[in-house]
């Protein structure tokens, strides 16, 4: 099994000293980062650029304008964003650069590769360690996912894009008959809402849209609003050469919905470990999912309280909140489940659980899980790293022997 944190060695973050009677006199408390990852969004390609031709069929969208950001390159084979937006979000997006010229080669830990069945893919290129940047890259185009466009639509992007651009966007795949309008919708990722339009809007790029689908996907897509630029960034260890794989759908639905969605909206059967799993076992993992649903929705989690009252409670085991909690890991682990906040409703309550136990290597073990996690889906460790370094220094250290005297 390639994943398995649970039995996965401590990262390389050095222990710290054994807390003296004086450190303990003149504490700096560690603040147990509670503030959720937001950026998180779930990949727009399923639910995307619902782009609506005939003008009128809901409320009539403002006219699109096509622009350039950066509106110049500076460096050579600089790519600049085509996108297509609203006037005042263009003003907003213009007046908040300049964003630094990004150099997709830089840094970049994948290279595009065929993938027999697949068509192109995206292998790794070294090992990569989770929340690790995989590449960040600016798109070819950004575009609202429902706006009512013209008929000609598909020629005025082309035009309005440089001729580099242009041939990169129109070289991707196409499961659509629409030129550019099919090459967007085969290969968006959600980025969000931009300043001035509360709409949702998909980016394209030239490498980043090379990346292949997988029910258990190794890989996530964000979106760095300060740097105008698309990151994919590891959700789990991967090894050089792995194929380097997002999740196209809602990952927790079930298999028949999953291959459903993918065979609408982008024509293939997906093959994944999960979809490959014998019928019995994939009707399992179908409840498991199911059950993961519910548990993993955004702070769903063990409340504080809890974990103080029974830090509290003298007659209560030890163990009394573990089980649960360990439970869904394990569960978590058997459905292959990367989805980062999902694992910190687990790995947050965790920490303060082993803090106030006093264990120091579980304690540190499940922050470094957070903030990998963390650093995957908002490109920080949130604060995390601090905790797995002192875990003594949190305001939950030994909270459980205080109460009971030991
Ligand atoms: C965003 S593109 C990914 C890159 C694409 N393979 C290419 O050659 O450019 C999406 C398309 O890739 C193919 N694809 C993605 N994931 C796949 C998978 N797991 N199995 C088979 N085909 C896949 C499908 O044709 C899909 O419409």
């Amino acid at each position: 099994m390639r994943r398995g944190f649970l039995r996965m060695p401590l990262s390389p973050i050095q222990p710290s000293p054994v807390p003296t009677p004086e450190a303990a006199l003149a504490p700096t408390l560690v603040p147990i980062p509670d503030g959720h990852i937001g950026c998180c969004e779930r990949v727009g390609l399923s639910e995307l650029l619902k782009i609506l031709r005939n003008a009128g069929e809901s409320t009539p969208s403002p006219q699109p304008v096509i622009f350039q950001v950066p509106p110049k390159a500076t460096q050579p084979n600089e790519i600049t964003t085509t996108c297509i937006t609203i006037p005042e979000t263009r003003e907003k997006l213009l007046s908040k650069g300049p964003y630094p010229p990004i150099n997709s080669s830089e840094g970049c830990r994948i290279r595009v590769v065929d993938v027999p069945g697949k068509g192109k893919g995206c292998v790794s290129t070294s090992v990569i360690p989770r929340g690790a940047l995989i590449i960040r890259e600016r798109p070819l185009v950004i575009a609202p996912t429902v706006m009512a466009f013209p008929g000609n639509f598909d020629r005025t992007v082309a035009r309005a894009m440089p001729p580099g651009a242009r041939a990169a966007l129109l070289s991707l795949n196409n499961c659509y008959e629409d030129k550019v309008i099919g090459v967007l919708r085969t290969n968006n990722w959600g980025i969000g809402a931009l300043p001035g339009h509360d709409a949702p809007y998909g980016g394209t790029g030239a490498i980043i849209s090379r990346i292949n689908h997988s029910c258990a996907p190794n890989a996530l897509f964000r979106w760095n609003e300060d740097m105008f630029a698309a990151e994919v960034r590891a959700l789990r260890p991967i090894a050089r050469g792995e194929e380097v794989t997002m999740c196209y759908v809602p990952e927790l639905e079930g298999y028949a919905s999953r291959q459903a969605r993918l065979r609408d909206a982008y024509g293939f059967t997906c093959t994944c470990e999960l979809c490959m799993r014998a019928p019995p076992v994939r009707a399992l993992s179908d409840h498991r999912r199911s059950q993961l649903e519910g548990l993993t929705a955004h702070y769903d989690e063990l409340p504080d309280g809890r974990v103080w009252a029974w830090a509290r409670d003298v007659g209560a085991p030890d163990d009394a909140l573990l089980g649960a909690l360990e439970e869904q890991a394990v569960m978590m682990e058997r459905e292959l489940y990367v989805r980062p906040e999902g694992w910190l409703t687990v790995a947050r309550p965790l920490v303060k659980i082993y803090c106030a136990l006093g264990n120091t290597v579980a304690a540190r073990r499940w922050a470094v899980c957070a903030a990998s996690y963390t650093r995957a889906a908002t490109g920080t460790d949130g604060g995390w790293e601090a905790v797995a370094r002192v875990p003594e220094q949190t305001i939950w250290w030994g909270a459980r022997a205080k109460t009971s005297g030991r």
